[in-house]
């Protein structure tokens, strides 16, 4: 039997990949795509940039407001105070292929770090903040151990413990390459956290806030995010630009490449944004960021190709607003710190990690279930055939 009314109220409403269709209301964060303007909880992401830190901004995007001196301190302690992972997702991590990409090992450790803190799943009643303050620490605190730990470990090295007198930023580093990092990588590494950290409802968080409004607990539903954010259309944009940028491979062959993919109507990795239609405002911190980095030793061929690349889609691509996008610069800037090009994404879900919390924070207890509808174009009215007469 067709519902044909409510074929058509789909049919009404249908819009592919849910452009343009509210899906939440939140406080979070705002995006004016037209302007090319962030702000995390009404704060300018060039402020937070400037003047802020992850652990800070952190703060802002999970309690709503910026954190006095003293909240900031205790917020600070928690942090430092849970970096450490128990040794038996260490010990799941040594099975894992010394092939396995970096964001398949964080969603499988983060989903069995549910194991280890079992979160109630029946969300009807009132939970306590400090179940979701403790549940929000533990994530933060623990993902960038859980990505230095197995970069370390795929090629047979011992992890290297936390530390709690670095910072998030500077601790990860360490983690990863068992040195303290100068001063400015720090810095920059802290801004590329920050500017990381959250933009309002885009693909991962979206799936974060589907699986928990079915009352899945947090840490199945940030394994999720990070599963949607693996996609190369998503946050594994990134790792795919240094992969474009490397095929090119010098400034000369950048306009061939070009009008080739141009031509076949192929996709530039970090270019284009669902809600953006002009430059990313975190493209232009991370070149910025680039920029800084190399102020004494001057800009290399990678940075060059991404530039030519940038200035030949301004005049193809710009007139129906693809421009470059956060991801297009990140890896520029985390290459030129001796980062793996693998671990490029994971260090965005270590920064994302925040955004998706505050969603998950601001939808608990009042989301229901997402259950949309489909138009369905299948046959009605079949009658089964026994196999035997097919
Ligand atoms: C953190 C992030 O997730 S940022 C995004 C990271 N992703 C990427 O960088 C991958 C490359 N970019 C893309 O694939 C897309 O721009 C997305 C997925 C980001 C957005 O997709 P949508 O909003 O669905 O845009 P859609 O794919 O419909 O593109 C609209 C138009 O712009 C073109 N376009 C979009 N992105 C690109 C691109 N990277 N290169 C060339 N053309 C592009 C499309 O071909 C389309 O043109 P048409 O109207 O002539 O057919
Ligand atoms: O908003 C989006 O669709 C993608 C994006 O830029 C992000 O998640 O940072």
């Amino acid at each position: 039997m067709v519902d044909s009314q409510n074929a058509e109220d789909s049919i009404a409403c249908f819009s592919p990949g849910l452009a343009g269709i509210p899906v939440a209301e939140s406080a979070v964060s705002y995006v004016d795509g037209k302007k090319g303007y962030l702000e995390y909880r009404g704060i300018d992401i060039e402020q937070l940039a400037e003047k802020s830190s992850f652990e800070e901004s952190s703060y802002l995007l999970l309690y709503g407001e910026l954190p006095t001196a003293k909240e900031l301190k205790a917020f600070d302690e928690k942090l430092k105070h849970h970096r450490r992972i128990k040794f038996r997702i260490r010990d799941m991590m040594k099975c894992f292929p010394e092939s396995a990409h970096p964001m398949d090992s964080l969603q499988a450790t983060v989903a069995a770090l549910g194991m280890f803190y079992p979160f109630p799943t029946n969300l009807e009643g009132e939970l306590d903040k400090e179940t979701i303050d403790s549940v929000c620490v533990n994530l933060i605190s623990k993902m960038p151990t859980l990505v230095a730990a197995h970069a370390r470990m795929r090629h047979g090295d011992d992890p290297i413990a936390p530390r709690d007198d670095l910072s998030h930023a500077a601790n990860f580093y360490y983690m990863l390459t068992g040195d303290e990092p100068y001063p400015l990588t720090e810095r920059i590494l802290d801004v590329a956290f920050i500017v990381h950290a959250e933009h309002e409802m885009n693909a991962s968080t979206f799936s974060a806030l589907v699986t928990a409004s079915t009352h899945a607990d947090p840490y199945t539903s940030i394994s999720a995010a990070i599963g949607a954010l693996s996609g190369p259309l998503h946050g594994g944009a990134n790792e795919d630009v240094l992969h474009m940028l490397d095929e090119i491979g010098s400034v000369d062959n950048v306009e061939d490449y070009f009008n080739r993919k141009l031509a076949k109507r192929e996709k530039f990795a970090g270019l284009g944004h669902r809600v953006y239609k002009t430059k990313d405002p975190r493209a232009t911190l991370l070149q910025k960021l680039y920029v800084e980095l190399t102020e004494k030793v001057g800009v290399d061929t990678t940075y060059e190709i991404a530039r030519q690349i940038e200035k030949l889609s301004r005049s193809t691509l710009g007139a129906k607003g693809v421009c470059p996008n956060v991801d297009f610069y990140s890896g520029i800037v985390y290459r030129k710190m001796g980062i793996p090009t693998d671990l490029f994404t994971p260090i965005f879900a270590i920064a994302r990690v925040s955004g998706w919390l505050a969603h998950w924070k601001e939808q608990l207890g009042q989301g229901r279930i997402y259950r949309p509808s489909q138009i369905y174009t299948g046959k009605y009215g079949q009658s089964y055939v026994p196999v035997e007469e097919r």
